[in-house]
Parts: C-alpha cells; structure tokens; sequence
C-alpha cells in the first residue's frame, strides 16, 4: 500500500518542511486543496521544485473546466490531478484525456458520487478511484469511521486502483489495508502529530505490510 501525505491548511514553506521530516515514509506528495486556493498553482511547482522524484497530486477537486485545470496542473509540475466523480462526464473524460495527452494520472473523488454514477466511471480502466470522507463530515457530521462494510461495496472492480481518503488513523489503515485499498491518503494524524516523522514511519510500517507495535 502506498501512503499518500495530504497537505493542507498549511503555508508552502510550513508544507516544505514538513515534508522534508517525513520523506522517506511517504510515497506521494498530495498538495491539497486547500494550498492550491490560498497559493494558486505556485503551490505545485514549488512543491515540485523541492521533491522532483517524488509523485506529486494536485488535489484540484475539478467540477468543471477541465481542459484549463488540468492543463495548468500539469505545466505547474503535477502527475496527478483530481476530479470529482459526480462532474458532468464530460469534465471527467475531458481530464482524462487530457492526463494522457501529458503522460500523467487522474484521480477521481467518489465524494458523493451515486452508484449509477460510478457505474458509468467504471470504463476507466486508468483512473484511480478515490473513496471520501470529507472534512465537514468528519468534522461536522460526526462521520469518521471507515465502515468494513463500505469499502467493498464502493469498490469498482479489483482491476482498478483504488484509494481512501478523510481522517484515517492507524487503526482505520489496518482495516483499510485488509480491505485490498491500494493508497492510504493521510493529512492531519501526520501533519498535526507531535512527531510528524515517527506518525509517518508507523503508518510506512504498517502500509508496507510490517506489524506496528505500540511500544
Ligand atoms: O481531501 C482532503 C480534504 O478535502 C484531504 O486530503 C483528506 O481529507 C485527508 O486529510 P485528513 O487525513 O486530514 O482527513
């Protein structure tokens, strides 16, 4: 399972360093939404500038115009930019299209996306789909548990890649690890840690298949 470490709510510099502490436990850099709408696209070139060998998402959430979001995303240095997977189709194929044309990713956003809508999405075969948990449910609507009985039931088909994202702590990663999820998407229990760099290296552990034991 691959960690994806989620940024957001932070400075670019505070985003810099904090990464630099946690590098070598990370696989993806994800420069969140949040970044991308106080710093623009300045965000992702310069998280690129400073992690050139490291996967870096913009987490654009793209509803609509595709083509222009996608394009700057990807000029500024991203390798994968997310859509939402309840935008008109055609804003998901423009994105993917797009990727392909640049040689990059798309990740589409399942937030409150229909099962008829994922249904038509399944075609896809090189999107990565992205199970949520939002912040305004986690934090507002008291929603912050990764229910077994969710995971298998969004999932497309064991072909497609699939991650998870929204509040996901050491406990939930266990779960989702047995629940075949292939990127953990983790913000606050690695940003907001006390240690940031020893949070990471127990989530590493734990993803990479190494038993975490709470000494
Ligand atoms: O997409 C996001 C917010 O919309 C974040 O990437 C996601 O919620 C992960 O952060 P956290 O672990 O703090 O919930």
């Amino acid at each position: 399972m691959k960690i994806q470490l989620a940024l957001d709510r932070l400075t670019i510099s505070e985003a810099i360093r904090l990464t630099r502490l946690v590098e070598s436990d990370i696989d993806w850099i994800e420069v969140g939404t949040s970044l991308i709408k106080e710093f623009g696209m300045e965000s992702v070139r310069e998280m690129k500038k400073a992690f050139p060998h490291k996967t870096i998402l913009a987490d654009t959430k793209t509803m609509d115009n595709a083509k222009y979001e996608a394009e700057i995303s990807f000029t500024a240095g991203a390798d994968i930019i997310t859509v939402m997977g309840n935008a008109p189709k055609v804003t998901i194929e423009t994105c993917i299209e797009m990727a392909r044309t640049y040689q990059k990713r798309v990740m589409i956003d399942l937030l409150n996306t229909s099962s008829e809508q994922l249904k038509s999405l399944l075609t896809i075969e090189d999107a990565i789909f992205c199970l949520h948990i939002s912040k305004d449910e986690q934090e507002l609507s008291g929603k912050n548990e990764w229910k077994n009985s969710e995971i298998p039931a969004a999932y497309p088909t064991p072909s497609h890649t699939i991650a998870a994202a929204g509040g996901i702590t050491i406990d939930s990663l266990s779960q989702l690890l047995a629940g075949g999820i292939d990127i953990a998407i983790i913000g606050s229990a690695i940003t907001k840690a006390a240690n940031p760099s020893e949070a990471a290296r127990q989530f590493n552990q734990l993803a990479k298949g190494g038993v975490f034991i709470n000494e």
